[in-house]
C-alpha cells in the first residue's frame, strides 16, 4: 500500500493552496466522468496532499453541477485516506458570527435528489451506515487546529445542505432556526456521503460569512458579502489547513475506514462484472 494521502477540497474562495512543496497537477478520468478540475498534489508541512477546488478554479460549477462522485473517486485514486473539506456556511445561531469557524457534526438533506450521492446502483446495492456522518477523530484535529491559528471556533452543529443556488426564502431561513441548526451551506452533505462509501475521513472547516436572512439587524445575504468575509479570513483558513495537515493521525482506528464492510446487501455472483471493475478502488475488496 502506498504512503497515506490528505485530501482538501478547497470551496468558494479557496482554489489554490500555497505553500505546496514537489507541486504536481493530475488529471484524472474517472468511471463517473471527470472531476472539478486537476487535482493539485504536493507535500505540505512534511505531508503528502491532495489539493483539489471544489467549484473549479475561476468557480465555474454550480452546488448541483459538482461531479461529487469523480472528485471523491479522483481522491481514492491518488490514495487519499482522509479529506478536510472547506466550505463557505451561513450562520445559523446568534454567538456564531461571520469571521467565525465551526466544525460541524451532522447534517439535514435540504437537497433535491438531482445530485448523485451514491457509487452504488447499476447492479450493486449497499446501505452505508450515517448516524455519524463526520470523522470524529478528524474533526477534533480539525477543532484544536482552528484554536491554535486563532480563530473563534465551534465545535460540532448541524450543516443544512440546500439544493441552491439561490439562497433560502426568509420561511426557510426561519425554519431552519427551528430545527436548531448550526450552518448552511449546499454541498457538503453530498460530499461526506460519498466519502463514507470510499471508507475515506470527512471533516469540516466551514468558515461563517452571514447570517442568512434571519437576523433583523444584519443584511440579507449576498454573494458579495460572502466574498468580503471570505478574503478577509482566507490567510486564517489556510493556517488551519497547514496546522491541521501537520496533526493528523494517520493510522486510523475510528469507523470510517472499515465502513462498507457489511454495507454490500447484493449478492456477489449476480453483480455485473463492468459494475465490479467500476467500483473496485471503492469497495473492490468487499467483492
Ligand atoms: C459563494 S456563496 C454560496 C456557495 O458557497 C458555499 O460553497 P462551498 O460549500 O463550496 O464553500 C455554498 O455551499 C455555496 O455553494
Ligand atoms: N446563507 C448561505 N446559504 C447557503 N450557502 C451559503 N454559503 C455561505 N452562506 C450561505
Amino acid at each position: 500500500m502506498g504512503e497515506a494521502v490528505i485530501g482538501v477540497i478547497g470551496g468558494s474562495g479557496l482554489y489554490e493552496m500555497e505553500g505546496l512543496e514537489k507541486v504536481e497537477r493530475i488529471r484524472i478520468d474517472t468511471p463517473f466522468g471527470e472531476p472539478s478540475d486537476e487535482y493539485i498534489t504536493g507535500v505540505l508541512n512534511g505531508v503528502k496532499m491532495v489539493f483539489l477546488p471544489r467549484h473549479g478554479r475561476g468557480h465555474r460549477l454550480l452546488p448541483s453541477e459538482v461531479n461529487y462522485r469523480a472528485n471523491i473517486y479522483g481522491m481514492k485514486k491518488l490514495g487519499v485516506e482522509q479529506i478536510i473539506s472547506v466550505s463557505a456556511v451561513g450562520s445559523l445561531k446568534e454567538a456564531i458570527e461571520p469571521g467565525h469557524i465551526v466544525i460541524p457534526d451532522q447534517f439535514i438533506d435540504r437537497t433535491k435528489g438531482i445530485r448523485k450521492d451514491t457509487f452504488f446502483g447499476d447492479g450493486i446495492v449497499a446501505h452505508t451506515g450515517f448516524a455519524d456522518p463526520v470523522c470524529h477523530t478528524l474533526s477534533e484535529t480539525l477543532y484544536k487546529a482552528a484554536q491554535q491559528a486563532g480563530a473563534t471556533v465551534h465545535k460540532g452543529g448541524a450543516y443544512i445542505c440546500m439544493e441552491g443556488p439561490a439562497f433560502s426564502t426568509r420561511a426557510e431561513s426561519f425554519m431552519y432556526l427551528g430545527l436548531g441548526a448550526a450552518v448552511i451551506g449546499m454541498t457538503n452533505l453530498t460530499e461526506a456521503k460519498l466519502a463514507r462509501e470510499a471508507e475515506i475521513c470527512y471533516g469540516i472547516i466551514a468558515l461563517s460569512t452571514d447570517y442568512d436572512c434571519w437576523h433583523d439587524s444584519h443584511d440579507d445575504v449576498t454573494v458579495e458579502a460572502i466574498i468580503k468575509i471570505i478574503h478577509q479570513n482566507v490567510a486564517m483558513a489556510k493556517n488551519i489547513i497547514r496546522n491541521a495537515v501537520g496533526q493528523v493521525t494517520m493510522e486510523r482506528s475510528c469507523p470510517c475506514a472499515t465502513a462498507m464492510q457489511y454495507a454490500v446487501i447484493t449478492d456477489r455472483k449476480v453483480i455485473p462484472e463492468s459494475t465490479k471493475q467500476k467500483l473496485a478502488p471503492i469497495v473492490g475488496k468487499y467483492l
